[in-house]
């Protein structure tokens, strides 16, 4: 009987299962990933400032100091390398701290430091490794560093496990080049080798686990913050997530003197729906009505949340009267299109909702409650206009005392002391 011989395909997808068994890949399926990664950026930040800082400033005091360093560098050097660990000081090991202490420092350089970690730890290792090289001829050697050189690559940048690997095995692989280049002794630089090789093994499976729990931190915090935020029956925000917001976004609407819109949207005759349909029907009509909802709230800063029981709410940054009415009317015509049917509603064969949107321009001497007032008004008036409607307040915001302050902030927080 003839036997076909296994495939190579399969067997190579057979050996990266068991690898990928083995060490899980540490990726998470877009846009995760992106999220983590921008994350992980700007909290690495922090830590890598903290670890560095102590490490360059040795570097620095080591490669600028003179007293004993001046003398330890005559004793390591002959006078003919003074010149090339000159470049090598000010060149490179100089500008590249400068360069990692700005980008660890300023927020605003925060995303190079993707770039940056990688280059400056093969940059400063490689410099390193030139400063060994010429130390072999006054019969002094390194050795004892290479290997802190290959695990800081891993520990001190803060970069991801692929970036931090290639990092390590370039500083181990220039290692062996340049010895062999300069004609090394072959002993010691096997040894080395070895050593450096060690430490590179370590450094992987530590950051490896490092990163993982890491990782799996990250994301059940995550997991957790959005299960906090969010409502469980309509997967759209909640009254937790809209009260934090609103006070954000109402700062933030002051400070850049932008509109906002809130719309309170409340369905219709809803308890006549529960009565008619069951509970179970009331529930999945108020997911798909929130669905539909949620279509209005699709620019970064705006926001959809379930306010309670049968009513949603709708906050808008930086919308126009025109536009907001525009919105309304689409989100009519959304729900309309849903074709939900209501035959206990007094409106209309299929479930409606009645909109209340107030648009205030937010100041300094008033807080947000006088906008879910109004818009609170501007849903009573649609309800006793007769339902499925919309009514938009706007102007009604000057006669309206609620959320205004009896005293400007300052003096009430003076007074209060
Ligand atoms: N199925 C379901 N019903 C809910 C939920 N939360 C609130 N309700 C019901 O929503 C109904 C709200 O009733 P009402 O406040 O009288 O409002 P309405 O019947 O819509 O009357 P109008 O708003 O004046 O048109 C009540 O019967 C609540 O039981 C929920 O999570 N699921």
């Amino acid at each position: 009987m003839h036997m076909k011989p296994p495939s190579r395909t399969k067997h190579r997808n057979t050996l990266r299962e068991r690898f990928a068994k083995l060490l899980p890949p540490l990726t998470f399926a877009e846009p995760l990933e992106s999220q983590y990664r921008n994350w992980h950026t700007d909290h690495v930040r922090e830590r890598v400032k903290y670890t560095m800082l102590p490490a360059m400033g040795l570097l620095l005091i080591v490669s600028m100091a003179g007293g004993p360093f001046r003398e330890l560098r005559a004793a390591l050097f002959a006078p003919d390398q003074m010149v090339i660990v000159d470049v090598l000081r000010f060149g490179v090991l100089l500008p590249t701290c400068t360069a990692m202490l700005l980008v660890t420092y300023t927020k605003l350089y925060s995303r190079w430091l993707t770039f940056a970690a990688p280059a400056v730890a093969l940059l400063q290792s490689l410099c390193i490794v030139a400063c060994d090289l010429l130390m072999h001829r006054q019969g002094y050697s390194l050795s004892s560093v290479l290997p802190m050189l290959v695990l800081s690559a891993y520990m001190l940048f803060g970069m991801m496990q692929g970036q931090a690997t290639i990092t390590a095995t370039a500083i181990v692989v220039a290692y062996g080049l340049a010895g062999w280049v300069a004609g090394l002794n072959t002993g010691q630089r096997l040894f080395d080798l070895a050593m450096t090789s060690v430490a590179l093994v370590l450094g992987f499976f530590f950051h490896y686990s490092f990163s993982r729990t890491q990782r799996l931190n990250w994301f059940r915090n995550m997991m957790l913050t959005d299960s906090v935020h969010r409502d469980a029956l309509t997967n759209i925000g909640n009254r937790r997530m809209f009260d934090a917001h609103i006070d954000r976004l109402w700062n933030q609407a002051i400070r850049t003197r932008a509109p906002l819109a809130l719309l309170l949207v409340d369905l219709d005759h809803f308890k006549a729906f529960n009565d008619h349909a069951g509970h179970q029907a009331g529930d999945h009509c108020l997911a798909r009505v929130a669905e539909a909802i949620a279509q209005s709230a699709r620019r970064p800063l705006d926001v959809a949340a379930r306010y309670g029981g049968e009513e949603f709410v709708v906050l808008l940054f930086d919308v126009k009267r025109d536009r907001v009415e525009e919105l309304c009317r689409e989100m009519h015509s959304n729900l309309a299109a849903l074709q939900i049917p209501h035959p206990a509603s007094s409106v209309g064969p299929y479930v409606t909702v009645s909109i209340g949107a107030a648009c205030v321009e937010p100041q300094a001497g008033r807080n947000h409650d006088g906008l879910i007032q109004l818009a609170d008004e501007a849903l009573y008036a649609a309800k006793e206009g007769g339902r499925n409607r919309t009514v938009v307040m706007d102007r009604e915001y000057a006669t309206l005392k609620t959320g205004a302050f009896r005293v400007p902030r300052k003096r009430e927080r003076t007074e209060a002391a």
